[in-house]
């Protein structure tokens, strides 16, 4: 039994700059006055140091509680981020930051991502990316209104390529990634250690409503040593020789937060090993954003990556969340295809494989694609929707990359029941794999479109408006062409339900074939792969009324809607092998519904 005790841990930084090791996160210390409490209170309660960001939009708060704690400014750490939109010009970012918080300088200055975006947008710069940003960073060292300058959310291959360009003369002090036990991204730990870049751990419990204290290895040697989950969690992080920014807006966790305590080597193994266990995923939904390059997530050296000392580890780190590298995949800024997001689109896919699945995961699965929408305006709330529809629209009509998403995906599926001991046919392993040149690609130059409007988007998980609206658009083309106008309520009204009571039939279907995706986002996937039928009912009743035409037509839709269907499904954690069965019913309703409209 120990008794964790406050933490006054500090470390150098590579420009002479003190660091405490345990900061205060102030990420979704949104609502009014929750910022400024807990920075106040946290101070108070011998904390140095905290952390915000220009894009969370309490910077106003956060100097208000370093001002009102009493704490004096130079006994203080504050590090606060430059957001993508704002990328050719920090001076005037840090300028506006600077006066939100009230402050003269600021100890630590991010760059956030390593993405660009055309100012007062969410678009990816063309001409310009991380580097070009990191320069201008440089230009405010001398300015006395930063003490030091660094990144955020930047992978190995990223910093190798910052660090390699000959105008960079001042190393980034720190890099603040995603990192706990279940996430302890050893080859970037080693790569900061070697190059003397600070590693500040962020989300060190999970991020949102903590899921890691759920975890029951980290439950279990939190009670072995009698101390809270939370506090294991932290300690871990400095014990690793990081910072840790743990976030709390409740005042005793606030307190309990900053208490630390040495944890036994045998259990910080222990902790050091967790995401070697087959089956370990990541928390969070984000996160699935900021990690690898593709090129890294190939790498042999990301899958057998030494573990933090001081247990050097032998075993391979894994992660079965695949949308990290679908995400860099499909943002592909000047790409000749459509630059569509398709994992936020076609989401949930298979974190809960492995069946490390928290509650909290399974609870971010079944969210609305809107988010709260209550708050806003209601054209706001349209435009977004008409937005979603728009975007899984491009998707239908452009299944190319769908297809390759598919294709990681299962490839994802057959290496998740092979360590399993679920068997699946060769012929079925060979037909799914995709091969290494389709899995690689040059993220040279790439301004890092991996982010986008994904981070922002990044739970839209499934919507019903285009399933409603396609079955709607469906039936009245029906009815209205059905023979004799009195039919036209019955066929409308017998259509629309035959179609709702198919689309339930088969969500049901795929959720008994164990498929991992939510039952909403099944009959989402399938409402709009329903889409060219729809398109072919609508050119047939306008257009061509001979039957001899619409067969061919209808043939060609049917072929498309049951062949989108089938990629969102291989990418939906139905087994390869058992798709065949989740697709069967898909396809009879699709011909159905094109018979029905080549009849009508
Ligand atoms: N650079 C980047 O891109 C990013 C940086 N960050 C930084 O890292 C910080 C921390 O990460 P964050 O994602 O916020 O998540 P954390 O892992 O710090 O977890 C925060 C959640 O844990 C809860 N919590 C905190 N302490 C306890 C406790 N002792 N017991 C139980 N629950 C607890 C909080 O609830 P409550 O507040 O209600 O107490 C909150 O729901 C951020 O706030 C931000 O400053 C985070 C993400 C990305
Ligand atoms: O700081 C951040 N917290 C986040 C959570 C979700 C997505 C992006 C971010 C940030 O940039």
């Amino acid at each position: 039994m120990v008794t964790p005790t406050n933490n006054t841990k500090t470390y150098t930084l590579n420009n002479g700059t003190v660091i405490p090791a345990v900061g205060l996160g102030t990420w979704q210390a949104s609502e009014e006055g929750a910022a400024y409490n807990a920075v106040k209170v946290a101070l108070q309660n011998n904390y140095r140091h905290i952390d915000t960001a220009a894009i969370y939009g309490n910077e106003e708060e956060v100097g208000k509680g370093i001002k009102d704690s009493g704490v004096p400014r130079e006994e203080i750490f504050v590090t606060t981020k430059l957001w993508n939109a704002d990328h050719r010009d920090p001076a005037s970012a840090l300028d506006a930051s600077l006066a939100k918080l009230g402050l003269d300088y600021v100890d630590l200055y991010l760059i956030h991502w390593p993405v660009s975006w055309k100012a007062g947008t969410n678009d990816n710069e063309t001409d310009w990316d991380y580097v070009d940003t990191y320069k201008e960073l440089q230009k405010l060292v001398g300015s006395g209104k930063v003490k030091a300058i660094g990144v955020s959310n930047f992978t190995k291959k990223k910093l190798e390529r910052l660090l390699a360009d000959p105008e960079v003369t001042v190393k980034p002090a720190v890099n603040q990634i995603e990192a706990h036990p279940l996430l302890p991204q050893p080859e970037l730990y080693d790569y900061l250690k070697k190059n003397d870049i600070l590693l500040e751990s962020y989300s060190p419990l999970g991020s949102t409503d903590a899921p890691l204290l759920k975890n029951a290895t980290v439950q279990e040697i939190a009670k072995k040593n009698g101390v809270e989950p939370a506090a294991l969690l932290i300690s871990w992080a400095v014990q690793r020789d990081a910072v840790v920014l743990p976030k709390s807006v409740t005042d005793a966790r606030v307190i309990a937060n900053l208490k630390t305590f040495t944890i036994p080597d045998e259990d910080f193994d222990a902790l050091n090993h967790l995401a070697e266990k087959v089956g370990t995923t990541r928390p969070n939904t984000f996160s699935e954003f900021i990690v690898a390059d593709e090129e890294e997530l190939a790498s042999p050296s990301y899958n057998n990556a030494a573990s933090p000392p001081p247990s050097p580890v032998t075993g391979s780190y894994t992660t079965n969340n695949p949308t990290i590298s679908s995400a860099n995949d499909f943002f592909k800024p000047g790409s000749w295809a459509p630059k569509v997001d398709l994992s936020s689109a076609f989401n949930p896919f298979m974190t809960q494989l492995s069946g490390a699945i928290n509650e909290n995961d399974q609870v971010r699965e079944r969210q609305y694609t809107g988010g709260d929408t209550l708050d806003e305006p209601v054209w706001v709330t349209l435009k977004r929707d008409l937005a979603q529809i728009g975007k899984r629209l491009v998707i239908v009509l452009w299944p190319l990359r769908l297809k390759k998403l598919a294709r990681l995906q299962q490839g994802r599926l057959i290496d998740f029941a092979a360590s399993n001991g679920i068997s699946i046919p060769q012929s079925i392993i060979s037909s799914r794999r995709i091969s290494v040149d389709e899995n690689t690609r040059d993220d040279e130059g790439n301004g890092g479109g991996d982010f986008n409007t994904a981070m922002m988007e990044n739970n839209l998980t499934w919507d019903l408006w285009g399933p409603l609206l396609f079955s709607l658009t469906y039936s009245v083309t029906l009815g209205l062409t059905a023979a004799g106008g009195n039919l036209a309520n019955s066929v409308f009204s017998g259509s629309f339900a035959f179609t709702w009571l198919l689309y339930l039939a088969i969500g049901l279907n795929i959720q008994l074939l164990g498929g991992s995706v939510s039952f909403l986002s099944a009959i989402s996937a399938l409402g709009y792969s329903m889409f060219p039928i729809v398109i072919g009912g609508l050119i047939c009743a306008l257009v061509v009324h001979w039957w001899v035409l619409r067969l061919p037509l209808m043939i060609i839709m049917t072929i498309w809607s049951v062949y989108v269907s089938a990629l969102s499904l291989e990418c939906s954690g139905v087994l390869p092998g058992r798709v065949v069965l989740a697709i069967y019913p898909v396809c009879l309703l699709y011909t159905l519904m094109s018979w029905l409209v080549v009849i009508t």
